[in-house]
């Protein structure tokens, strides 16, 4: 390493002045660039003309000569070099130089100290000389002894010296051929390092195909940790499309599964072109194949894939599409190359919503979400997608690869599905299910805004009976429409579900005042509570509605249904049409009823039903006959009135068992009665609609009639007038059979239900009840009077017998003699009676009978 400047290995004054001879020599050039006084002495030139000069002018020696002596110091080991250097004299000088590098301004310079040597080296040659004659003295003098040596002595010695010169021959040749062998391995150990650094195989194999040497590399790729030698090339060829000397490419069979090579083939001749073998050169190509494949793969996929892609360049502008991309876009290649995605913007999202794609894409190399997009067509449609960022090297962004989805039919059916789930198919109002979303939704916004909610659920008042006379059809046609009326009450932000049935339900947000919803359900009730005209049928019906507050009234949505449910009831016992809002006592009325009916369905089961038999008179006197009236005692309910129970059942359908088990008792007693009153005498039996609908009356009649011996003409069924209302030929034709049987047909409560006139000419009737409700106020209220005069009148003409209801005052009875009412039925003669009492009843009135 050269020292930093010269004076950190001599001062110029001891340079100048000492006694060495000392120059220093620019390296490069050779150029003396300072020379000190003891070289100006010794070279016989003056400092300043030293300094002109180049070392080359004074050192004799050739550049060979100088490079072969650099050569020798460095085999030798010595420090210095021994030149010829001539002198200003023309003398020459054998001189030993010491060369010390050091830097000058960053330049390398030497320091050389040169000693003549010249003396040195004469006197070394002078006592070589000495030596060499001497040794050539005593080998003259040896020579001179030996002669004299007798001549058997000399030729074993002769003997012994050719022996010595064998064996000396011998060693010689060993140690040259060990060295040549010692050679040869390394010379191959290189060659072998020289191909083992090779990645890839080199396999030399024999004309036949034999491998006799292969690299590491083979070794490992072919058989690991097998020898590889002695096996043959084909063993490892997996087609035998190998080509001899092209550049192909092959799968070959490695250790470790197949692999792809690039393979050359090198033949190897002597120097008569004897074949000796060849060189086998295989580059795994197995990445690049795989990479190839997988490009090809991905073009396939790019080109046929469904889904559309489209790559863009660093400036966002678009250099190839797919054909789905063509096919979902409507764009052509041409029209969207070049462009920027924007082409496809459909304006349905704000510069926001792509500010916020683009910060995503740059900060995470990536994007996904649903999209508007507009095709070339102008249609907007939905689409799911997915950018991938791809980055170059400098971490700026090469290009965008999208992936676009048309997802307008998951879409489609997404809706579908969900408004399957959440719509009622009938009326398209929110369902259950969605109502109660809703709520849950809605209860967590007004706990939030600090606001009230209101629950209202509305049941048709009277919706079974138009269900089972006018028929399931129908009964859609009036909850569309009952829907439709509804919903026209409600303003934006109030909800109307429909929960099932003939149930609906409001939710109503944003209450502040209870007037607020009173108002909303006057509203409702009222468009209830006018007439629907279904199908050609004027029907009646009307709501109740029960109103439940948040959070006022619970804060669970199941305790606030509960409590709807509950004030719904509560407004039905009142009479239905109006509104109840819920009180903490409903809840119990609720549970009572959930009570009734577990105990009704077992009522029949456990003998809890009795009849009454309540009288029927003619006003005359003259004949009798009595209603059965259904009773129940519960043991736990205690006695339970039929205006409570029977609609229960009705709703149950266990007005069917016990219909038919009233019908068969009523039956049998009054098989006796007429017995002992010689067929004077008729009974009349209560029939539901539901009865109608569900069953077969006409034949149970039939079958109560053979059991129980009773002559038909003794029987007349009750019914209501929504048996009549029913227009299905179902209901006409059991009327008909019922009456084909001779057991007669009476109208109940005539005047409260649907009253059509034309239901009178229409059906088979026989008898005609006038309701409680236009008795009770007589003769007092004219309307009434009139109401009742007029029925009674009607009835005659169509020779329908007249049975007056709930008669309790003589004055009632009077007026409907004047009116000549056929029969009289009411608690001014009779409430209804348990069997036994009825037989006394019977007894003490039969002889007032006419027989
Ligand atoms: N489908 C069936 N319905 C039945 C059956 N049994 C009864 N019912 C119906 O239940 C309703 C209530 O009946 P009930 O409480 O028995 O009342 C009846 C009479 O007690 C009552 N009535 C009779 N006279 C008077 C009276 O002077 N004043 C007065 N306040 N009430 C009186 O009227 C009811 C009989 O009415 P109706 O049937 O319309 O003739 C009732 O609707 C029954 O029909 C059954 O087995 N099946």
């Amino acid at each position: 390493m050269a020292a930093d400047d010269l004076s950190t290995i001599i001062s110029p004054a001891l340079f100048k002045n000492h006694s060495a001879i000392m120059l220093i020599i620019d390296p490069e050039s050779g150029d003396i660039v300072q020379a000190n006084d003891a070289a100006a002495l010794f070279y016989g030139f003056n400092v300043s003309e030293l300094e002109k000069k180049s070392i080359q002018q004074i050192n004799i020696f050739t550049n060979e000569q100088v490079a072969q002596e650099r050569a020798a110091a460095r085999t030798e080991g010595r420090n210095y070099f021994v030149f010829k250097h001539r002198l200003a004299s023309g003398d020459m000088r054998t001189v030993s130089v010491y060369s010390t590098p050091f830097n000058v301004n960053g330049k390398t310079q030497l320091l050389s100290v040169i000693h003549d040597i010249s003396s040195q080296r004469s006197l070394e040659k002078e006592l070589w000389r000495y030596q060499e004659n001497l040794e050539e003295l005593i080998r003259i003098q040896i020579g001179e002894i030996e002669k004299k040596q007798s001549d058997q002595l000399l030729l074993a010695i002769i003997s012994i010296a050719l022996l010595c010169v064998l064996l000396l021959i011998l060693s010689v040749l060993a140690t040259r051929l060990r060295r040549a062998k010692r050679a040869a391995q390394q010379d191959s150990s290189k060659l072998q390092a020289i191909f083992d650094s090779i990645d890839d195989l080199l396999i030399f194999a024999e004309p036949n195909q034999r491998i006799s040497a292969a690299n590491k590399k083979a070794q490992q790729i072919l058989t690991a940790k097998m020898p590889l030698f002695g096996r043959f090339m084909y063993e490892f060829e997996v087609s035998q499309t190998l080509s001899s000397d092209a550049i192909n490419e092959h799968e070959y069979k490695g250790a470790e599964g197949n692999f792809w090579g690039e393979y050359t083939c090198t033949k190897v001749v002597d120097n008569d072109a004897r074949h000796l073998g060849s060189i086998h050169f295989i580059h795994d190509i197995s990445e690049r194949i795989a990479t190839r494949r997988q490009q090809r793969l991905a073009s396939t996929v790019f080109a046929t894939t469904n889904e559309g892609v489209f790559v863009s360049n660093g400036k966002n502008e678009i250099i190839m599409v797919n054909r789905a991309f063509i096919n979902i876009t409507g764009y052509s290649q041409d029209d969207a190359l070049g462009k920027t995605p924007s082409l496809l913007n459909s304006g349905r999202h704000n510069s926001e919503f792509f500010k916020a794609m683009y910060l995503q894409l740059n900060t995470q190399g990536q994007w996904e979400g649903e999209i508007w997009n507009r095709r070339k067509d102008g249609c907007i449609y939905p689409c799911w997608l997915s950018i991938a960022v791809v980055f170059d090297d400098t971490k700026n962004i090469e290009m965008f690869v999208a992936i676009l989805n048309d997802i307008s039919l998951r879409k489609e059916n997404e809706q579908e599905m969900w408004l399957q789930t959440n719509l009622d198919t009938l009326t398209g109002l929110p369902n259950r299910q969605h109502f109660y979303n809703k709520v849950d939704q809605q209860m967590l916004h007004a706990q939030a805004e600090q606001k009230r909610l209101a629950i209202c659920f509305i049941d048709l008042d009277r919706f079974k009976s138009v269900n089972d006379t006018l028929g399931h059809a129908t009964g859609d046609l009036l909850l569309l429409e009952a829907s439709k009326r509804i919903k026209a009450c409600m303003s934006s932000g109030n909800l109307v579900a429909r929960l099932g049935g003939d149930e609906f339900s409001l939710l109503l947000t944003n209450i502040n005042t209870v007037n607020q919803i009173e108002h909303i359900a006057l509203k409702v009730l009222n468009a209830l509570n006018s007439p629907f005209v279904i199908a050609e049928h004027e029907v009646f019906v009307s709501g109740s509605m029960g109103i439940t507050l948040y959070p006022d009234d619970g804060l669970e949505r199941k305790i606030l249904i509960r409590n709807a449910d509950s004030a719904m009831y509560k407004a039905k016992e009142k009479g239905r049409n109006c509104f109840e809002f819920f009180t903490p006592g409903m809840h119990e009325q609720a549970q009572a009823r959930s009570q009734l009916e577990g105990a009704l369905h077992k009522a029949l089961s456990n003998n809890e039903f009795t009849i009454h038999y309540q009288p029927i008179i003619s006003i005359d006197g003259e004949r009798l006959g009595c209603e059965a009236l259904l009773r129940w005692y519960n043991p736990e309910l205690g006695h339970v009135s039929p205006a409570d129970f029977i609609p229960i059942c009705e709703e149950l359908g266990l007005i069917v068992p016990i219909g038919a088990w009233v019908l068969r008792e009523a039956c049998q007693q009054a098989s006796n009665w007429c017995c002992k009153l010689d067929g004077n005498f008729f009974i009349t039996v209560n029939f539901s609609s539901v009865q109608f609908v569900r069953q077969n009356v006409s034949e149970l009649v039939k079958e109560c009639l053979a059991e129980t011996g009773l002559a038909a003409e003794c029987l007349s069924l009750e019914i209501t007038e929504t048996v009549l209302a029913d227009s299905s030929d179902t209901t006409l034709k059991q009327l008909q059979a019922i009456r084909a049987q001779g057991v007669g047909l009476a109208i109940d409560d005539f005047g409260t239900g649907y009253s059509s006139l034309s239901y009178l000419k229409r059906f088979p009737l026989t008898k005609l009840k006038i309701d409680r409700e236009f008795i009770k106020e007589l003769p007092d209220n004219t309307e009434d009077c009139a109401l009742v005069s007029a029925i009674i009148s009607m009835a005659n003409n169509l020779k329908l017998k007249v049975i007056a209801e709930g008669v309790e005052t003589q004055e009632q009875e009077d007026f409907l003699r004047n009116l000549n009412c056929d029969y009289i039925q009411g608690f001014l003669y009779s409430k209804g009676l348990p069997n036994d009492e009825f037989e006394l009843f019977l007894e003490a009135n039969s002889s007032h009978i006419k027989i």
